[in-house]
């Protein structure tokens, strides 16, 4: 496995952070009680700070997709794949986040949990980077970047002790 740290600009996950919060905050602004919840674990940050320099009430949600996947025999539980919503699902104007958005599966996933808490008024969803290689029928509200990526390469958001967002490019042998 090859480590590429941010290997372009078009990968410095702090810039591509500023361009996720211009592409949101349109967004908040025409739905105000919108609900912010991250897809562990890389969502989650990104909600997290968003909620913070959106200036909204209260703490953002941390949704797993690790009960519904369909590799979840191959997965199993992560540590750290607790769902914590903050807010009634029911009636909310959610809007998820997430690091990388690729094959869908993981999105899908992430609506059946968030159903399993209520019945939302509406679901709209904000990436970092689609990186393409779709699956199912899943597309995000905004993408701060959209890039084509070979199957051979894997994207891993990670998050300093200082809070700071880069990316990681994995190269699979
Ligand atoms: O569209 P998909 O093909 O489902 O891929 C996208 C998902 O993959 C990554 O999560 P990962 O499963 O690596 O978990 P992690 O963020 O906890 O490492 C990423 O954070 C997305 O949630
Ligand atoms: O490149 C990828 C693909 C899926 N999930 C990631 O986090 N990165």
């Amino acid at each position: 496995m090859t480590r590429i740290t941010s290997p372009s600009l078009a990968l410095d996950a702090e810039a591509l952070y500023a361009e996720l919060l211009r592409g949101v905050r349109p967004l908040v602004a025409a739905q105000p009680d919108t609900r912010l919840a991250g897809v562990t674990r890389g969502g989650a940050w990104l909600a997290a700070r968003l909620q913070r320099d959106l200036g909204l009430p209260g703490a953002s949600g941390v949704i797993s997709s690790s009960m519904h996947r369909d590799d979840f025999a191959q997965r199993g539980l992560a540590a750290s794949a607790q769902t914590q919503l903050p807010f009634d699902v029911n009636h909310a104007h959610v809007l998820l986040l997430d690091d990388v958005l690729y094959t869908g599966r993981t999105l899908r996933a992430v609506l059946n949990e968030l159903f399993d808490y209520g019945r939302p008024a509406s679901v709209r969803l904000a990436v970092l980077v689609d990186r393409g290689g779709r699956e199912l029928p899943v597309s995000a509200d905004v993408a701060a970047a959209r890039l084509s990526l070979p199957a051979s390469q894997s994207l891993e958001l990670e998050q300093g002790d200082d809070g700071r967002l880069s990316f990681v490019v994995e190269q699979r042998a």
